[in-house]
């Protein structure tokens, strides 16, 4: 039965990183077929946004549940993976919209088609660190930026209501893959 896991963090936190790694030491060492993939996942709807703003957090709940049918739809055709690992999932829309007001319960509600993951992997770590990290960040706007303390805040909630599996993402990235290794081997498979 094919596994899903969602690796949840802040921007910065190395979820695509991790990702990618485990991966690359799941088809190796485990001989599982692993297919990576994230959240935004539609180029149109990521366009979108992109033009639209930051500054209409019910329309970027909207978008987000969106583009995630579009992302749920093509996930469906996949038959032949062991395991899929998600670099985002609907826990984004939940701290990140959460953060700039919107109730978290319409969040759920708009959400609670999409399949459960059978594991959430939470990349937590300080801020500031986070924020030496990012790059090219995607939709790189203030309220954003200034938003992260809180996003933070929530998924550190919904690690606790949800049983996330929290790693401690201020390590070295060989560390935090050795972490996450231990959660699965552990706790999945
Ligand atoms: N454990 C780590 N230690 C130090 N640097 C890291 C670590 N993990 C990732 N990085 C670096 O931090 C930057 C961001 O990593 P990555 O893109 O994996 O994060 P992300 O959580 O996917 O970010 P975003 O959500 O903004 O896309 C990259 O330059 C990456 O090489
Ligand atoms: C799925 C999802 C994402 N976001 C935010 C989180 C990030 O800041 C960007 C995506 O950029 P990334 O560098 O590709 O991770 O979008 C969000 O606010 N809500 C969501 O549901």
């Amino acid at each position: 039965m094919q596994k899903l896991i969602a690796i949840e963090g802040i921007d910065g936190s190395g979820k695509t990183t991790l990702a990618n790694l485990l991966k690359e030491h799941l088809e190796s060492k485990m001989k599982l077929d692993v297919i990576v993939t994230r959240e935004p996942f539609s180029e149109d709807i990521i366009k979108l946004i992109e033009k639209i703003g930051w500054n209409d957090p019910i329309l970027l709940v909207l978008l987000f549940a969106a583009d995630r049918e579009i992302h749920v739809n093509w996930l469906s055709k996949i038959k032949d993976a062991d395991l899929i690992i998600l670099d985002r999932y609907y826990f984004s829309s939940i701290a990140y919209q959460g953060a700039l007001g919107v109730d978290e319960q319409w969040i759920k509600m708009v959400n609670s088609y999409f399949p459960k993951p059978d594991m959430v992997i939470l990349l937590d770590l300080p801020i500031e660190v986070a924020i030496s990290r990012i790059k090219n960040d995607k939709f790189n706007f203030e309220e954003k930026i200034k938003s992260l303390a809180k996003v933070r805040e929530k998924y550190l909630k919904l690690a606790k209501e949800y049983n996330f599996y929290i790693v401690d993402a201020s390590k070295d990235k060989n560390e935090v893959l050795e972490q996450a290794i231990k959660i699965i081997q552990k706790n999945l498979f």
